[in-house]
C-alpha cells in the first residue's frame, strides 16, 4: 500500500564511543537499562511511532562509537548517511570530548550529503549521574549548538528513562519539519560516487 511506504523512517544515531547509544535505543524499543558495556559494530531495531496522529515505522541504527577526532574515515561512512530520514546526535553530559565530537560529525554528515542542514536532534546523555558534580556539559551550550546548526536539543537518561521517547519525536518533528514539500522527505539525496 503506497500510504505505508510514505511512514516509513529511518534514524541513524552516532556519536563517540560509550556514551550511551546503545543504551538510549534499547531503553526506547525493549523498555530496558543495561549496566554493562558492550561496544556496537551496528545494529538495527525497529519500532513504531505515533507522533501528531500519524503511525510512523521507524527503522533505527545504532552504529558504533566515532573514536578519534583526526580519523576521518571512522567518523562516517556512506550507511551512515545514505537514505537516512534523520540523525540523532549523541554525547554524555560527563564527557566535554564526546560534545566537542558533535559539531565534527555535524558537519561532516553535512559535507557528506551536500546538504545545508539535516533533521538533527543532539542528545545529552547520562544526567543521572550529573547530580554527583560530574557534569562536563552545561544546557546552556548544547543548547546554542543547536541553535547554531538549526537542530533540536534535549537531555537525557536512559537508565531512568527521562525524555528517552522525547528523543525520537523530537527526531520525527525535525525531518517533517525540514521536509520542503508535504512529500516522502528525500532519503537518498546523497549520492554514491
Ligand atoms: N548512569 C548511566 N549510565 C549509562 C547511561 N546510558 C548508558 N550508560 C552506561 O554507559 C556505558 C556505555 O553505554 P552504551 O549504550 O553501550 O554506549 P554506546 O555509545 O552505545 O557505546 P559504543 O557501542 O562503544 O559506541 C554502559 O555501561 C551503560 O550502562 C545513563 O543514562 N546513565
Amino acid at each position: 500500500m503506497p500510504g505505508d511506504i510514505l511512514k516509513k523512517r529511518k534514524i541513524a544515531v552516532l556519536g563517540s564511543r560509550s556514551v550511551g547509544k546503545s543504551s538510549l535505543v534499547i531503553q526506547f524499543t525493549e523498555n530496558q537499562f543495561i549496566e554493562s558495556y558492550y561496544p556496537t559494530i551496528e545494529n538495527s531495531f525497529t519500532k513504531s511511532i505515533s507522533y501528531k496522529g500519524v503511525d510512523y515505522d521507524c527503522e533505527i541504527m545504532d552504529t558504533a562509537g566515532q573514536v578519534c577526532i583526526r580519523d576521518e574515515y571512522s567518523i562516517l561512512n556512506s550507511k551512515h548517511a545514505i537514505g537516512i530520514h534523520g540523525f540523532v546526535l549523541v554525547y554524555s553530559v560527563t564527557s566535554r570530548n564526546s560534545f566537542d565530537m558533535i559539531q565534527i560529525i555535524y558537519d561532516k554528515i553535512i559535507n557528506f550529503c551536500g546538504m545545508k542542514e539535516i533533521p538533527c536532534v543532539i542528545v545529552g546523555s547520562k544526567i543521572d549521574l550529573s547530580q554527583r558534580s560530574s557534569r562536563q556539559v552545561q544546557a546552556t551550550e548544547v543548547e546554542d549548538l543547536a541553535k547554531a546548526n538549526r537542530a533540536a536539543w534535549i537531555e537525557t537518561s536512559a537508565k531512568n528513562n527521562v525524555n528517552v521517547a522525547k528523543v525520537f519525536e523530537l527526531c520525527l518533528a525535525e525531518i517533517e519539519r525540514k521536509t520542503p514539500t508535504k512529500a516522502e522527505p528525500q532519503a537518498s539525496r546523497c549520492l554514491v560516487m
